[in-house]
């Protein structure tokens, strides 16, 4: 368990935060400069706080009011930054090997062999990190901190610099290596998607403060309202449970309370997965909706619109069948003809072709490494 509280003061920015990270991967959050990056920095010890306490486990790593903290070497820290900076005159395997050297001989708990097999780099130890792909250099840069042991990995951004194949090759390598080592990580990213395929636990930050922690689903609905603005960025997370894979149609139907929800892919049975839908991706109907392509059709209530009095489009906030909250983009005249306030029953409609398989968990990645 981590548990971080930390008051830092910079011109121009304030960061008054804490939360608590239990095991496996918690998610910070939030818009460009909330302060996710600094946040990284307070637990690897590579900034101070004016007053702060952060602890991993039973050992105190900061605590400012008993004058006490420990240097970043000591930290037993992992860290993966967006570019993987690995030694330029060093093979894979030499580079991979080199975190070892800061771990003390006892400590060593993660071996070798299993890290390049969860990685699927064992092809490439021969070679220097100048010949690799960017996907391939992020996993040996992921595989360098993991040997170390670290009592906790840091991951800041570790995606941000690859394109969208890329990161398809390598989210299902950070799943694996989440469950198959037992290190908790901190996972920075601004993408939804990511967060809701890899982390259990979800912070938000706004402007150094966190405004939400829970599951992606609770988050992403708590944060729904404070987006305005642009329909494209709104999203709403979904958790579901896999309960039947159609192989012949090569789609995964899900089980929810509100009801089934058809997703892309082939997905993991009995797996608990969160599904990110766009709002301007749901539509919405007040009857039964008939002879429809779109399968997915979940029940709930209407609890909010929200529309700007000049603009085109209403926002509309659906609280589904066992509480989780979709959110739709429909216009303002759409909105008026189905006569939307809150109360009024509703049935959300989202088409499986705007659901990004990406991330969803299991899914083969695009380009196969190699
Ligand atoms: N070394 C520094 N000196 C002064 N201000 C800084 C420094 N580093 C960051 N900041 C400022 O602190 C604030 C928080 O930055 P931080 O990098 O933590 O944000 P972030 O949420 O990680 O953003 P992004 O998603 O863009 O990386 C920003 O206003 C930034 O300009």
């Amino acid at each position: 368990m981590i548990r971080f509280a930390c008051r830092l003061t910079r011109p121009g920015f304030a960061l008054d935060a804490a939360f608590t990270a239990g095991p496996g991967v918690t998610a910070l959050f939030g818009p460009s400069g909330s302060g996710k990056s600094t946040v990284i920095r307070l637990l690897a010890g590579l900034e101070r706080p004016e007053e702060g306490r952060i602890t991993l486990g039973d050992t105190v790593l900061l605590d400012t009011a008993r004058r006490r903290t420990v240097p970043p070497h000591r930290r037993r820290i992992g860290l993966v930054f967006q570019d993987a900076l690995l030694l330029p005159h060093l093979s894979v395997k030499a580079n991979l090997t080199y975190g070892r050297w800061f771990t003390p001989r006892g400590e060593r708990r993660i071996a070798f062999d299993p890290v390049v097999e969860v990685l699927g780099i064992g092809h490439l130890l021969d070679r220097r990190p100048a010949t690799l792909s960017g996907g391939e250099r992020q996993r040996v840069a992921i595989g360098r901190a993991l040997l170390a042991s670290p009592r906790l990995l840091l991951m800041d951004e570790p995606l941000a610099s690859l394109d969208q194949a890329r990161r398809q090759e390598i989210l299902p390598f950070i799943e694996r290596l989440r469950d198959a080592f037992a290190i908790p990580v901190v996972y920075v990213s601004h993408a939804v998607e990511e967060v809701t395929r890899l982390a259990s636990h979800v912070v938000r930050l706004e402007a150094g403060r966190v405004v939400a922690t829970g599951t992606p689903s609770e988050v992403f609905a708590a944060g729904l309202d404070r987006s305005g603005g642009d329909r494209f960025a709104l999203r709403s997370v979904l958790t579901a449970r896999v309960k039947q894979r159609l192989p012949d149609y090569g789609i995964t139907l899900l089980d929810h309370p509100a009801g089934e929800i058809v997703v892309p892919g082939l997905l993991p049975l009995g797996d608990e997965v969160g599904v990110a839908i766009r709002a301007t991706d749901v539509a919405l109907a007040r009857g039964p909706a008939g002879d429809l392509s779109t399968r997915t059709v979940l029940d709930g209530t209407v609890t909010r619109v929200e529309a700007d009095a000049s603009g085109p489009f209403a926002t509309v906030t659906v609280t589904l069948t066992g509480g989780d909250v979709i959110v739709a983009a429909v216009t303002r005249l759409a909105a008026a003809a189905l006569d939307l306030a809150p109360g009024v029953p509703m049935k959300a409609l989202v088409k499986a072709g705007a659901i990004d398989e990406s991330g969803l968990p299991g899914a083969v990645p695009k380009a196969q490494p190699g």
